[in-house]
């Protein structure tokens, strides 16, 4: 077959598309690109299994088909294609544990802003956690006032994880219509969340909770840490020690409520087995800090058959606790962020395939709840603010040990997309809905004051300040163009999912 070269054919290339959006602006705003079927072409066109030069052809917000570059003269000819030349496309990042704390904290974080940074940052769908909003999402009422809430607010695709709690966790007819409402799934605490309406769950609620998930084949998430006592065991003596000083938060919070944890839900895990009680049901453990013995468990129940899975988040693996600044509660979250072996431990399971996907556990609050001014770690509320970053920081501090860009999309969009249910996104091939990032590896930005960050309170992220590499230069969900040039489509689009 005749080959011809792309760039003959080509009728626009990027750097371009938001003049263009204003020069042919559609009715529904919904895109930057005003068109419903186009080509994108690229030399770096990413799988989990590797890079190619094609191009993808979008129609109707679906990928109708993928070519790699010995396509057939004419193939072109008359269509709309934008080259992207040798920046990066890959699936949209799916971030499948973000805290969106709408409605009801919407100080810390809401719909619009939480979502405008994920489309910054190159993530198409986020899996909204059903605490630290008001209410919870733990009934059917709750949730339908998130989804009112997230109503032409979203840029991205939004799902929701239902809260297992106490009050429904024994009660099967309030789960069953809080599953049947379409949550993906569902997420308890093994200690103290943090939040007084979302009180933790004891072996027994997981396991009923996990008996009901069977029938749906859906996952329940947990936050494995158990109070063990500390090191120095009394909260007295950690007031002896400094309250500015990371190691003393370290210390309070060790590996082994992280280890008893993941002990104490082996016979839940069990329960996930073929034959087994909960058969069809499936754990996930989320953000894993541990890499030694907790990781070790988690193997075992793999092994032995159970239906188990893994996530770690970006900032285990950027940051180690010796880096960590005196007072600077930016990098508070539990699990802790461990010390330097462990951050190599971790590394190492990830490109191993133990660690089974990433996420951000975005979870911001206020300055003041940070406690910023003090610096006091003991106090200052846990949770790390990062969803524009999941690329950059993933890819910047994973290139120094071997992430590779096929890593990137088998953990951070194939894996993620399935677990959710979502098998219709998280990989560039025909049929998938058309979510894309477009984004350029080698270019370098500092993340300093006049950086836009999309997300409320930027200052609480633990990024900033840092140098990273990987700027996203567009963002497209289902199709549409809903970020490029730093600049968001005129309409927030993106749709809420739900499980069928
Ligand atoms: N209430 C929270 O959002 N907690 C979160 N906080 C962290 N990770 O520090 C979490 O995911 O456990
Ligand atoms: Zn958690
Ligand atoms: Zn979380």
């Amino acid at each position: 077959s005749h080959k011809v070269s792309v760039q003959q054919l080509l009728n626009f290339s990027f750097p371009s598309l938001s003049f263009l959006y204003q020069s042919q602006q559609t009715d529904s705003g919904c895109s930057l690109l005003p068109y419903d079927e186009y080509w994108i072409r690229s030399n770096r066109i990413v799988t989990s299994e590797g890079v190619f030069s094609g191009a993808v052809e979008v129609k109707s917000g679906r990928i109708a088909s993928v070519v790699s570059d010995d396509f057939e003269a004419g193939q072109f000819l008359g269509k709309h294609v934008v080259d992207f030349g040798n920046a990066v496309v890959m699936p949209g990042l799916v971030d499948i544990h973000v805290h969106l704390d709408e409605p009801g904290r919407t100080e810390w974080e809401g719909f619009s802003a939480g979502t405008k940074a994920a489309a910054a940052g190159g993530v198409t769908t986020v899996i909204d956690m059903p605490l630290n909003s008001i209410p919870c999402t733990v009934s059917v009422e709750a949730l339908n006032l998130k989804v009112k809430a997230a109503k032409e607010k979203i840029y991205v695709d939004v799902g929701f994880w239902g809260g297992l709690v106490p009050e429904n966790a024994l009660n099967a007819t309030a789960l069953d219509s809080l599953l049947s409402a379409g949550v993906l799934g569902l997420k308890s605490f093994m200690l103290p969340s943090g939040i007084n309406d979302f009180p933790m769950t004891n072996i027994t609620h997981i396991k009923e909770g996990l008996h009901t998930l069977a029938k749906y084949k859906r996952p329940l998430l947990i936050h494995a840490e158990v109070n063990v006592g500390s090191e120095s065991d009394d909260e007295t003596r950690h007031r002896a020690s400094d309250p500015r000083s990371y190691s003393t938060y370290l210390k309070s919070r060790p590996a082994s409520w992280e280890i008893e944890a993941i002990r104490e839900l082996q016979t839940a895990m069990e329960d996930t087995k073929v034959g087994g009680r909960a058969e069809g049901a499936h754990v996930h453990i989320v953000h894993l800090s541990d890499a030694e013995t907790s990781l070790n468990l988690i193997k075992d129940a793999k092994s032995s058959g159970a239906s188990v899975s893994v996530e770690t988040c970006a900032h285990y693996l950027a940051f180690s606790a010796e880096e960590i600044p005196d007072g600077d509660t930016r990098f508070k979250c539990a699990p802790p962020i461990r010390d330097e072996a462990n951050r190599q431990k971790l590394r190492e399971a990830l490109l191993e395939g133990h660690i089974d996907m990433l996420s951000s556990d975005h979870s911001p609050s206020t300055p003041e709840l940070k406690l910023l001014k003090e610096g006091d770690f003991l106090r200052a509320w846990g949770g790390v603010s990062s969803l524009q970053f999941d690329l950059p920081a993933t890819w910047t501090y994973g290139q120094k040990y071997g992430i590779t860009l096929s890593h990137l999309v088998k953990l951070w969009s194939e894996k993620p997309a399935k677990f959710a249910g979502q098998e219709h996104k998280g990989a560039i091939v025909t049929g998938n809905d058309a979510d894309f990032v477009v984004w350029e590896p080698e270019v370098e930005f500092d993340l300093d004051d006049n950086y836009k960050v999309f997300s409320k309170n930027p200052s609480i992220s633990a990024y900033m300040g840092k140098r990273l590499s990987g700027k996203v230069l567009a963002t497209f969900v289902r199709g549409n163009l809903v970020f490029s040039d730093g600049i968001h489509s005129p309409k927030p689009c993106g749709e809420t999912i739900f499980a069928k």
